[in-house]
């Protein structure tokens, strides 16, 4: 294992921002951390490199505890933080130097490891600019490279594609894939579940401290397998309409955002579909489409917490 987190509390006063986590984390994959903001995501990870004592608990990586072997896991660990971590007075390539220099490397082994990193994250062009003038992504890419430069084992990304441009979303999401067949294991958190869907073998579903359900996505989507997914735009909605909605038998759960209902549900009987539609058009909703899907991440977090992943 390269992870194993056993029964892991942070308490901040009287709020408990990672209540009894357990989780473990084979070699190789790439280990998916979804949950809306304030979840406990990365009170979790800041517990893994120690920017953190927890309260109880245990963290063991690669075998290390890091209670204490702090430094010898540190070496094994490559964080791209959620704020970006980077100095905008020193050049591109002058940051990376400065945290391969932090990991002990020097000489010819450091230059060839900066080189790498910068070309890795498609910035060797730029190394000689600083980064006050780089774009969002481009800071997000540097900081990539910083955390990648003594090629630890275990790469941990704290939501790196927040306010960044599609392209380098993309080449974040590209490298993500690559850093991982090239041996590295990486923890990724993210309350995009696409992305989470896209690359990640194994989920952690975080809400309010604890890991609510763990799987690949298909076991995670297998949870809620019974039930389907509807999508109404309608014209008006009134709070009215939800709440009638909410009472017919076999409707999970009824939200509506942007004028598109989103309905839970499991089909219980041949009038379920007709009494959906005759309840709305009581209300003088006006349905504009209908559309039925199958159940996505998004919804096995509405059915397991009754919220939206993103509020
Ligand atoms: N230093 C701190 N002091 C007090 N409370 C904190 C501190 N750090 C985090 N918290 C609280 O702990 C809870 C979990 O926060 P955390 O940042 O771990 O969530 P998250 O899942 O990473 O969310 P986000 O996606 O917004 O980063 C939140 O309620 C947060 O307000």
């Amino acid at each position: 294992m390269v992870v194993e987190i056993e029964n892991l509390v942070k308490e901040f006063k009287e709020r408990k921002a990672v209540n009894n986590v357990n989780i473990s984390i084979k070699e190789g994959e790439i280990f998916g951390f979804l949950g809306p903001n304030g979840a406990g995501k990365t009170t979790t990870i800041n517990a893994l490199v120690g920017l953190t004592s927890p309260n109880s608990g245990s963290i063991r990586i690669l075998g290390d505890s890091t209670a204490k072997h702090r430094k010898k896991v540190n070496k094994n660990i490559g964080l791209v933080p959620q704020d970006i971590a980077i100095f905008e007075d020193l050049k591109a390539k002058e940051n990376v130097e400065f945290f391969g220099r932090l990991y002990g490397l020097r000489g010819t082994e450091l230059k060839e490891r900066v080189q790498a990193a910068l070309e890795f994250t498609g910035l060797w062009d730029r190394r000689k600019e600083y980064p006050k003038k780089f774009s969002g992504g481009m800071k997000r890419r540097l900081n990539i490279a910083c955390a990648i430069v003594h090629q630890p084992k275990l790469i941990i990304m704290d939501e790196p594609t927040v306010g960044v441009d599609p392209q380098s979303r993309n080449h974040i999401l590209r490298s993500i894939v690559e850093l991982n067949k090239r041996g590295s294991t990486i923890i990724y958190t993210s309350h995009y579940m696409e992305e989470v869907e896209e690359v990640c073998g194994n989920i952690a579903i975080m809400d309010n401290g604890e890991v609510i359900a763990q799987g690949t996505s298909d076991e995670l989507k297998k949870l809620i397998s019974s039930e389907k997914r509807m999508d109404i735009t309608l014209k008006k909605v009134t709070q009215y309409l939800i709440d009638e909605l909410n009472q017919i038998d076999g409707i999970k759960s009824c939200t509506v955002e942007n004028q598109i209902m989103t309905i839970l549900y499991e089909q219980k009987n041949d009038l379920f579909l007709s009494l959906v539609i005759e309840t709305i058009t009581k209300y003088n909703a006006e349905i504009i489409a209908i559309d039925v899907e199958n159940p996505s991440l998004e919804d096995v977090f509405l059915t397991l917490t009754g919220k939206k992943l993103r509020d």
